[in-house]
């Protein structure tokens, strides 16, 4: 079954009289009232990440992609929890140590704290990670308006790169495997986007399973549907250069996930207070493509203006 579905048939209704859980279908609770937003995340060894040869890297990842559903709606996060589940050598002096210095790093970084978890003893090694944060208002799911322009904050595909060269699928120099697989275990958390997102954007999500599976994600109740621009699609220098010295086709790399990237639409006379905002933040932020009318379908049109056939969206939770 797929996740979408287990959570629909099995969960969504135990949530009907508690209308801060938007019916299990955002990236956060929110309870107006009361300002308060959580999210929480499980990242088990195997599945979200490879092993536990650099838990200080391992721990970076799992916090950064934690707080970026906050991030993503505009929340700044304050407390997580964290609920590790893990064994004698998981667990060694040396790796916990490891683990705490790692959060102390992340904790001075983004001003979050840890304020309570979990430990339990476990052959299967895993982490979840509630984070906490406050806010008067957020950005939805869902908001999207026909015509608006899809945006995303960063650069996309990097992390999928740095997968493929931890996973030994890919040989580059030293000096570019760093790259790859730091974007990888420390992406780019746009902290500083929070108090500025919600002056222009309608709807939100962040890019954790893939740009299109998350595009779909983020309007999944409304009637619309999108037209990207695969030229617009932001990348790294770095990415670019090994694409075209490898003749690799940019739609596999942009569409894999763990990017942790801010994806959001906003009205077409938002452009100039984006560009603005943008350059004072020092954010990157490109407009990648537009929302239509569901009547059309969804596409990606490449350089030469044809529409690109599509294998697979993103990373898919399959149980
Ligand atoms: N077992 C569950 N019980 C209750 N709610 C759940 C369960 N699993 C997921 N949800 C809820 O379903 C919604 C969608 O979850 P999903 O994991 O797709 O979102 P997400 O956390 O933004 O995505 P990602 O995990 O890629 O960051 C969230 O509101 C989440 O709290
Ligand atoms: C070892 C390894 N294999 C594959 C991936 C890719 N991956 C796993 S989960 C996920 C989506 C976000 O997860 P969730 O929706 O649970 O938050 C992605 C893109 C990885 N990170 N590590
Ligand atoms: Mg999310």
């Amino acid at each position: 079954m797929h996740e979408f579905e287990l959570i629909k048939n099995y969960f969504q209704k135990l949530s009907k009289k508690s209308p801060s859980a938007l019916n299990l279908n955002d990236d956060v609770f929110f309870d107006k009232k009361k300002s308060l937003a959580v999210s929480v995340d499980t990242y088990v060894e195997g599945n979200h990440f490879i092993n536990f040869k650099k838990p200080e890297l391992v721990i970076k990842k799992i916090i950064r992609s934690s707080i970026s559903d906050l991030v993503c709606k505009g929340i700044k996060p304050k407390y997580y929890f964290i609920s590790g589940s893990g064994n004698k050598k998981s667990f060694s002096k040396l790796n916990l140590s490891k683990i705490s210095k790692s959060l102390n790093q992340e904790q001075n970084k983004y001003k979050i704290f840890l304020s309570g978890g979990d430990t339990v003893f476990s052959n299967k090694l895993s982490f979840t990670i509630t984070s906490i944060g406050f806010a008067n208002n957020i950005i939805y799911r869902n908001k999207a308006k026909i015509n608006d322009d899809i945006y995303v904050s960063g650069n996309l595909g990097d992390s999928y790169l740095g997968l493929l060269v931890l996973k030994n699928k890919f040989k580059l120099k030293p000096k570019l495997k760093k790259y790859f697989t730091n974007q990888y275990f420390m992406p780019n958390i746009q902290l500083r986007l929070t108090d500025q997102i919600k002056k222009f954007a309608n709807t939100s999500i962040d890019v954790s399973d893939g740009l299109l599976a998350d595009l779909d994600k983020m309007i999944n109740c409304q009637k619309l549907s999108y037209k990207l621009f695969l030229k617009d699609i932001p990348i790294s220098s770095n990415l670019k250069k090994i694409l075209d010295l490898k003749k690799l086709s940019k739609i596999n790399y942009i569409s894999n996930g763990d990017d942790y990237q801010v994806l959001f639409t906003a009205s077409k006379n938002k452009m100039r207070i984006i560009k603005k905002i943008a350059s004072n933040c020092r954010v990157r932020l490109t407009k990648i493509g537009s929302i239509q009318s569901y009547v059309e379908k969804s596409s990606i049109i490449d350089d030469k203006n044809r529409t690109i056939a599509l294998k697979t969206k993103g990373y898919l939770h399959q149980f």
